[in-house]
């Protein structure tokens, strides 16, 4: 079945769908075919927000929140059919896409509830008889531009906490993957979203996306992709003195010291690797290794990375589906190819003959300074490094550029204690693999993976989309 996308501009669906994408498992076959939007367009769609805004605004949190959550609903009643569209356009897993879609539901169900905790404090003031007060008021208009790799639950984490807040948003999809977000926002229309509090334009980021984030009406701008497109939003944004969160790149560490299991260890670096074929941002990339534990632990990896044998989504038993594109496939190739030409052994990994597929990799005789230990691939590839103790670990986990996500496997409370207060990343987990975040969690990185400022879901992502008023209320 081939979905007909359309932009969605102050509740009407419009363009004409050209841009075709195919299932990434199956060649030939045509999944969608999307709209493009010009500047003109996503100008309307601005304007679309902009008058639907103040009234959106004016509409109580709680009756904001039970549209999300009507949206939920409606969202879940048709999980099924919205897993199956996103792993044909994504090619994702069907286990990981019916969790990605549920994950989508309860950020939803979530948000729709913080329509009843909103917010705001009451001060005591220094002058007699004042009554002071804070309020969070909306932002007004506000971009969010997301990726192909979580292409339901990125928009969705980002455009819930916007809207119950009183915010109207202009969404701007990744072109690979426009079927999920056309479900997310019938789902939102049809559960009562009224016209122009969400709109969305499809096509090529740097003609839609560049559009939004130049627009001065946009009063922030919510961004997740690569390092270079965020460093030109960030440009962009800040000139104009709006608001700009990013999130972009991990070179996520896992640190595996000698009293760990190596077969736990194992299906723990695993799961963060070759999961979601190594494409997110938070997927485990780098596997620190004490002496006492390397050998057995790099058998261990290999035994996992045979199970990880890569197909299509939609069949069960596959558990690592494509990779999305033919450009992420020619990165991850090339990636194997520099690491082996600097000095590290690829002992799995070789090319796949047919179709957008990479065999999990496991690249041993790694050095700190080695590209594959400081860039990141996004594909199914974990390069394994060598440190003489903890300390030496952290020490190499913190030498790059990036700070998102960094796990240990370990029994020592101790040691474990010492990793989360020395280790430069905004998630770390214990005995847990890198990727997978609870959707009540404060989420972002430090040093290159983020702007540093506001985090993403949990309640605080609602602070990115307001702004603090203080009243200070005379009372005699
Ligand atoms: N942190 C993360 O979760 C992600 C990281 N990445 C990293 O980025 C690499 C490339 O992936 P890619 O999808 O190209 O990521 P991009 O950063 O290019 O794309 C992310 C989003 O930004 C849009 N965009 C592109 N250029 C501009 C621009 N000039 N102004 C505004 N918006 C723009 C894209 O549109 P369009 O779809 O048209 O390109 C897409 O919607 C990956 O290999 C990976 O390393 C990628 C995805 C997610
Ligand atoms: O690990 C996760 O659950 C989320 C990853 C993510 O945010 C990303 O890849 O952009």
């Amino acid at each position: 079945m081939t979905r007909e996308v359309r932009h969605l501009i102050g509740g009407e669906r419009v363009g004409t769908p050209t841009a075709v994408r195919e299932n990434p498992a199956r060649p030939g076959e045509t999944v969608a075919v999307s709209a493009a939007a010009d500047t003109d367009l996503a100008g309307l769609a601005v304007a679309a927000a902009q008058s639907a805004q103040p009234a959106w605004a004016a509409t109580p949190a709680p009756a904001r929140g039970s549209i999300l959550t009507e949206a939920a609903a409606l969202l879940l009643a048709r999980a099924d059919q919205v897993a199956t569209d996103l792993t044909r356009e994504e090619g994702k897993t069907l286990a990981e896409a019916r969790g990605e879609v549920r994950r989508a539901v309860d950020i939803l169900r979530f948000f729709g509830g913080e329509g009843w905790r909103a917010n705001g404090q009451t001060l005591p003031s220094s002058l007699p008889d004042t009554f002071v007060y804070t309020k969070r008021e909306p932002v007004g208009v506000v971009a969010t531009i997301t990726p192909w790799n979580f292409p339901i639950a990125i928009p969705a984490w980002k455009i819930a906490p916007a809207l119950v807040s009183g915010n109207a948003v202009v969404l701007k999809p990744a072109e690979l993957t426009p079927v999920s977000v056309w479900h997310l926002s019938e789902a939102l229309r049809e559960a009562g979203l009224p016209p122009g509090v969400l709109n969305v334009v499809y096509g090529d980021g740097a003609v839609a996306g560049r559009a939004l984030v130049e627009d001065p009406r946009v009063g922030a701008v919510s961004f997740t992709g690569s390092v270079e497109v965020g460093q030109l939003i960030h440009a962009a944004v800040s000139a104009r003195r709006a608001r700009v969160q990013l999130e972009m790149g991990g070179k996520n560490p896992l640190v595996v010291l000698d009293d760990a299991d190596p077969a736990r260890a194992a299906r723990i670096a695993a799961a963060g690797g070759y999961g979601l074929t190594g494409q997110a941002c938070t997927a485990t990339s780098r596997v620190i290794c004490t002496p006492g534990i390397h050998d057995a632990f790099v058998d261990a990896l290999l035994a996992e990375a045979a199970r990880y044998q890569p197909g299509d989504g939609q069949s069960p038993g596959t558990l690592m589906g494509p990779v999305a594109s033919a450009e992420q496939l020619a990165v991850d190739r090339s990636y194997l190819r520099i690491a082996a030409d600097q000095g590290g052994q690829v002992l799995a990994g070789g090319a796949e003959p047919d179709g957008l597929r990479q065999s999990a990799a496991v690249v041993v005789d790694v050095k700190p300074d080695h590209r594959i230990a400081t860039e990141e691939v996004f594909g199914p590839v974990i390069a394994v490094l060598r440190a003489d103790d903890l300390d030496g670990a952290v020490a190499v986990a913190n030498a790059v550029p990036f700070g998102l996500a960094a796990g240990i496997v370990t029994n020592d409370l101790r040691a474990a204690h010492r990793f989360a207060d020395t280790v430069q990343a905004g998630v770390v987990k214990v005995n847990r693999p890198t990727s997978g975040l609870d959707l009540n969690v404060p989420f972002g990185g430090v040093k290159g993976s983020s702007t540093n400022t506001f985090r993403e879901q949990g309640s605080v992502a609602t602070e990115f989309y307001t702004w603090t008023k203080s009243v200070y209320m005379g009372v005699d």
